[in-house]
């Protein structure tokens, strides 16, 4: 299951990312690859420095902040960040991302997409599955997490310049299938909140919710 998010940024950080992933020093991205990953990946990436430090605590603030990152991820921590540039001809072809990151497991990934749609040609995030393809391209400051169990890809640049910002999550819940009964139960309790209070019904399955959590959270 993948799920875009929508206003996770604010339009000033946006504009602030934007400009520090603008400002920033790029190298050939095949650095962080695996070793078959690097064989399909031809991008860049910022540099280590202050930049995509202040960078990578301003997204991971927003995301932290917003409710249903949260209660889809169950993030314990985001254990990666990069910022990546694709420039015309560059694409990342079909790869798996490593499944543990300086010793910790990634369980989700996510793209949190910084130029505007229309500015550049191809780049989608592809994502493959028994069921086809998704092609995944969203506006500035919205986000798409999926299972980094999954195959995926960018598609080429064909012309203009694409960047983003993608991360790597350790989720508290490690199973995809417990994380989205957690998921469903807490939008159905917030919808039964929103549609008739704090009933004793919504006690009940606010109470189950919980104690699943409690049985399925490595803390
Ligand atoms: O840029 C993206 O949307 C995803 C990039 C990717 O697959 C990766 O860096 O492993
Ligand atoms: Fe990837």
């Amino acid at each position: 299951m993948l799920l875009c998010l929508q206003n996770v940024c604010a339009a000033e950080t946006v504009e602030q990312l934007r400009q520090l992933a603008g400002e920033s020093d790029y190298a050939d991205g095949r650095k962080t690859a695996g070793w078959a990953a690097r064989e399909v990946k031809r991008n860049e990436q910022v540099e280590a420095g202050p930049r995509i430090d202040t960078i990578r605590n301003l997204v991971r603030k927003a995301l932290m902040a917003h409710p249903l990152f949260v209660s889809f991820a169950q993030p314990k921590s985001i254990t990666r960040m990069l910022v990546s540039r694709y420039t015309q001809g560059m694409e990342y072809g079909l790869h798996v991302d490593d499944a543990l990151m300086g010793g910790r497991r990634a369980d989700l990934s996510f793209t949190l997409f910084l130029s505007e749609p229309d500015s550049y040609q191809g780049g989608e995030l592809v994502m493959e599955s028994v069921d086809g393809e998704t092609e995944i391209k969203l506006a500035p400051g919205e986000v798409v997490v999926y299972p980094t169990a999954a195959l995926h890809r960018v598609a080429p640049v064909t012309s203009g310049e694409r960047i983003a910002v993608v991360g790597w999550v350790r989720s508290l819940v490690r199973r995809p299938d417990q994380r989205e009964i957690l998921f469903d139960l807490d939008r159905a309790c917030r919808a039964l909140f929103e549609r008739d209070g704090k009933t004793a019904e919504l006690d009940l399955l606010l109470k189950s919710k919980a104690n699943l959590l409690r049985q399925w959270a490595e803390d």
